[in-house]
């Protein structure tokens, strides 16, 4: 996929009429949306209205899921994700992807960054140790781990953990970061680590990401998007749509009367 190509002003995501269905359940319904290069945008709603879905959609995760079908067109860099003949692992490269749990590698914290550079072809060392010294950098873990790189990720915080995740999507050098819940498992002080990486990096990356914390949306992202039973109701300026939504059910939702 070829970044260059693309010049449809600062959008980056455009889907139109996206529809996910799990068998006969439809999960996510007829979705057009607009998201901008460098900004970062959050999906708000009550459980199991089809947030992940539609996330998981932006990098074809839900391909993982047999009785799952997409329908309706998703362009990323003005190209159609949905082609039979997209690259998958080009297109996963590009879009990276961060799960609500932790899950680092079984591996010291230096080859959960550079597992998969290698694995795309990245032999020299001091290659690698440039990657793995920028990721981190980059995901705001370097300092905290610098002089312990050999040791298992799985000594590391849960909160630690997340950001060397986030430091491994960033080492395949994507355009694109999707955050499922990223910090729900995590306690106050990791949560706030998170949400001031998620602020930094949108100089370099676009994000977007799922989360339950409505405090969490209206504190990092710039656009808010709330889904309500698989429909996106109203997407706006978070500012806007938490000061003054321009559906009942926005501000219903918003303001607690059900959740
Ligand atoms: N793998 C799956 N197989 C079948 N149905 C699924 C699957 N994943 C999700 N669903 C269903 O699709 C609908 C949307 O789920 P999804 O997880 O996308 O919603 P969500 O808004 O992200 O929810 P939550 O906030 O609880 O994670 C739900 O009814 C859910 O039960």
């Amino acid at each position: 996929m070829n970044t260059l190509d693309f010049d449809q002003g600062n959008t980056i995501i455009r889907t139109k009429d996206l529809s996910v269905a799990y068998g006969e359940k439809t999960a996510v319904s007829k979705i057009s949306m607009e998201i901008e290069r460098n900004t970062v945008t959050a999906f708000i709603g009550p459980s199991g209205c089809g947030k992940s879905t539609f996330l998981r959609s932006l990098n074809r995760m839900n391909d993982l899921i047999p009785s799952c079908r997409v329908t309706g067109s998703i362009e990323i860099d003005g190209i159609e994700i949905n082609d039979s003949n997209v690259n998958i692992e080009g297109l996963r490269q590009l879009v990276g992807m961060v799960f609500q749990r932790a899950n680092p590698f079984f591996k010291s914290i230096y080859e959960n960054i550079a597992l998969a550079p290698r694995y795309h072809g990245i032999r020299s060392k001091a290659e690698l140790d440039e990657i793995v010294e920028q990721s981190l950098r980059k995901a705001a873990l370097w300092d905290e781990v610098k002089d312990r790189l050999k040791e298992s990720a799985l000594a590391l915080s849960g909160g630690q953990q997340q950001r060397l995740c986030i430091a491994r999507a960033i080492a395949m050098q994507p355009s694109i970061l999707l955050l499922d819940e990223p910090a729900s498992a995590l306690d106050p002080i990791s949560t706030m680590k998170v949400e001031e990486l998620i602020s930094e990096l949108k100089d370099e990356y676009t994000i977007v990401i799922v989360t339950h914390n409505l405090h969490q949306a209206a504190r990092i992202s710039d656009k808010t998007a709330f889904f309500l039973m698989g429909e996106l109701i109203e997407m706006n300026e978070t500012s806007i749509l938490f000061t003054s939504p321009a559906q009942k059910q926005t501000e219903d939702y918003i303001t607690g009367k059900f959740g």
